[in-house]
This record gives C-alpha cells, sequence and structure tokens, in this order.
C-alpha cells in the first residue's frame, strides 16, 4: 500500500466541511506533505482554517497545474454548480474521489472529461477520530495505481470497503453513512428515558453516553459478535430480558424500525443522483 508521502503531484480537496477537514486532517497525521495538499472552499470551518494556517495548506489557490488527486467533498445539492467550477483544474491523469452522498459514477463522469478516473465513495463521522468506515467503487478507467491513492487516502480516517457493484453505494450509506446517527440517537433517547425514569437528568445523560461508548468499545476490542454480547447481558427472566421483549417485537421493536429508516435513507440516496 502506498503511503500518503509517496503519492506524486498535489491532492486538492474540494469542499472542507465535517468530512472534508476531517479527511485533511488525518491525511496530514499520517504524513502527506502539506505542500502538495490543496484546499477550495470559500468558507471553511473555523477549525479547519486553522489547521490550514497552521500547517501551510493552500487554500483557494489560483494555480499549480491539475492535481494527481481531487478529492470532492460539497453537499450533493451544490454539486452540479461547483463542480463546473473546478472540474477544468483536472487533467487527463487526475483521479477523482467523490465522498458525496447520491452522486453516481454516471453523474460525475458526466461533469469531467471522458475517460476521467472517478471513485464514489460513502465515509462516515468517526472518520474525524480515525474510527470511520468508507465503503468505496471505482469506475473502469481508475488503475491500480490509483485504486492503492485512493485506498490510502480513504484508509487515513478508518476502514475501507470496496464494492464492484455500485448500488451497494447507495445501500452502505443507509447502513454505515448515515449510521453514526442512529447511534448518537440511542444515546440521546436513553438519557431521556431514563430521566423521564426518574434519575436526575445529568445522571441519565453520563450514564448513556458511557454506556453506548463502552458498548461499541467493546464491540471493537473484543471481536465477539453484538448478538453474543448482548446474550451475555441478559440474564434468563432479568432486567434486560424484560427490556429486550419490547425492544424486540417482531411489529414495533429495533429490527421493523430500522429496516424503515435503512430503506428510507437508501431511498434518499437514490433520489440524491441527480
Ligand atoms: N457528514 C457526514 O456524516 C457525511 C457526509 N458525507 C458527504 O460529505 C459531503 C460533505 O458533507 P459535510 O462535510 O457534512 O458538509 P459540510 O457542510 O460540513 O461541508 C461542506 C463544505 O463545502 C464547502 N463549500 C460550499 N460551497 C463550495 C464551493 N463552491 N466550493 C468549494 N467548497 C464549497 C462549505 O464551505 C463546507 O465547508 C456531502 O456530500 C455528504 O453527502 C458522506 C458521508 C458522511
Ligand atoms: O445525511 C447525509 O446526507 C450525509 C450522507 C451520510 C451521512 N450524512
Amino acid at each position: 500500500m502506498p503511503v500518503l508521502s509517496d503519492i506524486p503531484g498535489r491532492v486538492l480537496l474540494v469542499g472542507a466541511g465535517k468530512m472534508g477537514g476531517a479527511m485533511l486532517e488525518g491525511w496530514l497525521g499520517l504524513g502527506l506533505d502539506p505542500a502538495k495538499a490543496a484546499v477550495i472552499d470559500p468558507g471553511p470551518p473555523p477549525e479547519v482554517a486553522a489547521l490550514l494556517e497552521g500547517r501551510g495548506v493552500a487554500l483557494n489557490p489560483l494555480n499549480g497545474g491539475p492535481p494527481s488527486v481531487m478529492v470532492v467533498a460539497v453537499k450533493p445539492q451544490v454539486a452540479p454548480e461547483v463542480l463546473a467550477k473546478v472540474a477544468p483544474l483536472a487533467g487527463a491523469d487526475t483521479l477523482v474521489v467523490s465522498v458525496m452522498a447520491g452522486r453516481t459514477l454516471a453523474f460525475l463522469e458526466s461533469v469531467f472529461p471522458a475517460g476521467t478516473a472517478v471513485v464514489r465513495s460513502i465515509p462516515n463521522t468517526p472518520a474525524a477520530i480515525g474510527r470511520g468506515v468508507t465503503v468505496a467503487v471505482a469506475n473502469d478507467a481508475v488503475t491500480d495505481v490509483q485504486r492503492r491513492i485512493a485506498d490510502a487516502l480513504l484508509r487515513a480516517t478508518g476502514g475501507v470497503e470496496w464494492v464492484e457493484d455500485e448500488d451497494m453505494i447507495d445501500l452502505a450509506t443507509a447502513v454505515s453513512g448515515s449510521g453514526p446517527a442512529y447511534v448518537f440517537l440511542l444515546a440521546e433517547e436513553l438519557a431521556k428515558a431514563g430521566a423521564a425514569a426518574g434519575l436526575p437528568a445529568d445522571l441519565a445523560d453520563r450514564l448513556a453516553r458511557q454506556t453506548v461508548a463502552g458498548a461499541g468499545e467493546l464491540i471493537a476490542r473484543s471481536g465477539i459478535e453484538p448478538g453474543v454480547l448482548r446474550q451475555n447481558v441478559t440474564s434468563p427472566n432479568g432486567t434486560t430480558a424484560a427490556a429486550l421483549a419490547v425492544l424486540m417485537d417482531a411489529n414495533r421493536g429495533f429490527g421493523p424500525l430500522l429496516a424503515e429508516a435503512v430503506a428510507a435513507a437508501a431511498r434518499r440516496s437514490r433520489e440524491l443522483a441527480g
């Protein structure tokens, strides 16, 4: 696997918000030369602006020649307008890596010259602490070397799963791309339920956060399947069994609710294709 310091030429990041900023931080942390990175963004958030200034990464450079990689991390809704402006900066050998939800390989190929190498991917926000997971698909123009470069850039924020079938990206968006929000909602609602049941609200909040964080870490570190970890909490006819009878209800439990949520997110991803 190439290390980031080996990437030839420049890496141009278009859109350095939550996701683009987290990726850039990961790249610089893993050895990408700041002089070989550049950002196009009319208004990056203050913490990203500070990172750019602190590390000497060029913001909105007027020249520099075609980058070897252009990473696109603007909102999918503004993609046509933004890409119309930045596409001319790409050269024949530029690899385009998109992290935009919904925007398809066909859309991206329509914006850049025929034959442009394009990777469509979907990361998630634990990328900010190097614990993200990204699912990626490459078009036929992507060379082996370019795929390894894309892999190294995406892997700077966590794991990477490559798929061959682009339809999997909409489904992955609904599971891992949006998934952190489902887990954060669980922490919010668990705290609320605890407070409603009579715990002091601040204690309920601390217990819920620590429970979600600790349970996630246990999955990560133990390597034990979530179903087995669940059973390890569940004493026969005990308190957990009483709660799970509600949460695992075939009609109104987590199962059917999450299936509906995942289907809604995947549908929205397909709508964003534009
Ligand atoms: N936040 C998330 O959980 C995930 C986001 N994504 C994708 O990442 C992309 C970015 O999302 P976020 O970082 O959350 O949004 P964000 O709003 O934090 O960042 C977008 C950035 O684009 C910049 N921007 C706006 N107009 C621009 C222009 N004309 N040229 C260059 N930059 C411009 C904004 O100033 C902002 O810094 C989206 O396409 C989203 O679908 C993908 C997976 C997860
Ligand atoms: O909500 C969204 O559209 C983006 C994509 C996945 C997570 N956030």
